[in-house]
């Protein structure tokens, strides 16, 4: 299993259908970049010069962008580095990443959001970082937010925790309404969940592991609603997972407040019951845990009627020597990036919940206006920064496709539908072979 990154100035991309997820609008069509710019666009293009990709039965849309990601440098390059990160990302169609603080050092002072930009830039991935809403991720006191957007911080989080203090939300969603940028919270109430490794429900009782209630992301999700209503702030909701959580958010939506939401590729896909099939696996423990069936199917309407904007992974790495310890003791989290677009597929395009251009659309315009960064296009004279994909082929997800430094995925073995066959960004044209 290979995969090839190299720096392809020109390149003639023939017979894909070109999306616009904004519009829906496909046309069967050769692009041809010359010098990492679209030169041209057109029926039939001929240029003997230029290594060609045949793109017949794929569509070729603006790169996609996963907003919720941990690369884990600095500080834990043995779960991930931004390299290995922006490779597991390539391979997942993304050109583009939106990377979480907490690192260590945390991405909390304008040098760490710096050191990221600029190892991202590497890479043929575009690395944003979402910097801390408080120093230390402690929840104590607000960061230099104003420094660190001018440092190049997209948006804030405190992600890996929430900010559980309400007067601090309050004032960060203040401050980064000024700055015009979105506070994402981890959307869980500490004192509603003090030590639950899964879903609080049958499931966890029969069990008998210490839950995780739905009330506990819900109650935060109702605050975090009120407080960007009062304020006018724009909260994001990271990871939504139940059903309850996206109905107050469709409610909170119709009625004017800024609000967006994100949703995981397994929190549509996987149920707490995959705790018990699996003898415990500690690669069904993550937060928000998996939670029921109805969960998923509110997840789903949500996706469909828009209330839920974006899909992203949550990719977040740790090493086997992590993960294989008992159910209890071990950290939360999976990677994503990989399986990302074929359960995207499998889960929601082949069952006719979203279309092709519904889904592209929620990996690359959302994630974009939510972190106010400009959505690229497919048109003459623009970069070139583009996905080649398509929503069909059936493949067993192995080992061998990993490109993380980590392997904590539950879907080793699964047949997923739709596969990501190239990127193009910044130069750089990464092919997977099948
Ligand atoms: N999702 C997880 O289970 N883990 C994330 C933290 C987070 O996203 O809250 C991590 O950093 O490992
Ligand atoms: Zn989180
Ligand atoms: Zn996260």
């Amino acid at each position: 299993m290979e995969s090839s990154a190299r720096k392809t100035p020109d390149l003639l991309i023939r017979g894909g259908i070109l999306l616009d997820p904004e519009t829906g609008r496909q046309r069967r069509a050769d692009l041809l970049i010359r010098n990492g710019r679209i030169a041209r666009i057109a029926e039939s293009i001929e240029a003997d010069d230029v290594p060609v990709y045949e793109a017949a039965g794929k569509f070729v849309s603006p790169g996609w962008m996963d907003m919720h990601v941990h690369l884990r440098e600095p500080g834990q390059e043995h779960k991930e580095t931004i390299e290995t990160g922006c490779q597991a990302a390539a391979f997942g169609g993304f050109t583009a990443v939106a990377c979480m603080p907490n690192t260590d050092p945390p991405i909390h002072t304008r040098d760490v959001v710096e050191f990221v930009i600029e190892r991202g830039r590497r890479t043929p991935v575009d690395v944003y970082p979402i910097a801390c809403v408080s120093k230390n991720r402690e929840g104590k006191e607000l960061t230099e937010m104003a420094d660190l957007v001018e440092g190049g911080a997209v948006a804030f989080s405190d992600d890996g925790a929430p900010v559980q203090h309400g007067g601090l939300m309050r004032r960060a969603l203040e401050y980064a309404s000024m700055l015009d940028r979105v506070i994402i919270n981890h959307m869980e109430d500490l004192t509603l969940n003090p030590q639950g490794h899964m879903h609080e429900g049958v499931v966890s009782t029969r069990l008998g592991v210490p839950g995780i209630p739905s009330l506990a992301e819900e109650v935060m999700v109702a605050r975090d609603l009120l407080l960007a209503e009062y304020t006018g702030g724009h909260v994001h909701v990271a990871h939504i997972s139940t059903a309850r959580s996206v109905e107050l958010v469709r409610q909170a939506k119709a009625r004017g407040v800024r609000v967006t939401a994100e949703v995981c590729p397994h929190h549509f896909t996987l149920t707490d019951e995959a705790v018990e099939r699996t003898g415990f696996s500690t690669n069904t423990k993550m937060h928000p845990p998996l939670r029921t069936a109805a969960d998923i199917a509110a997840i789903k309407e949500g996706l469909r009627d828009g209330t839920i904007d974006a899909i992203c992974t949550d990719h977040a790495p740790h090493a086997s020597f992590e993960k294989e310890v008992e159910f209890i003791e071990a950290p939360f989290g999976i990677i994503g990036l990989e399986t990302a677009w074929g359960l995207i597929g499998r889960e929601l395009i082949a069952p006719g919940v979203l279309t092709v251009t519904e889904a592209v659309y929620k990996l690359t315009v959302a994630p974009r206006r939510i972190l106010r960064l400009p959505v690229p296009r497919l048109a003459e004279g623009e970069p070139a920064n583009l996905t080649i994909f398509d929503a069909t082929t059936r493949w067993v997800f192995e080992a061998r496709h990993i490109r993380s430094k980590s392997q904590n995925t539950p879907f080793i073995g699964e047949e997923l539908v739709g596969r990501a066959w190239a990127i193009y960004n910044r130069g750089w044209f990464v092919v997977q072979d099948p």
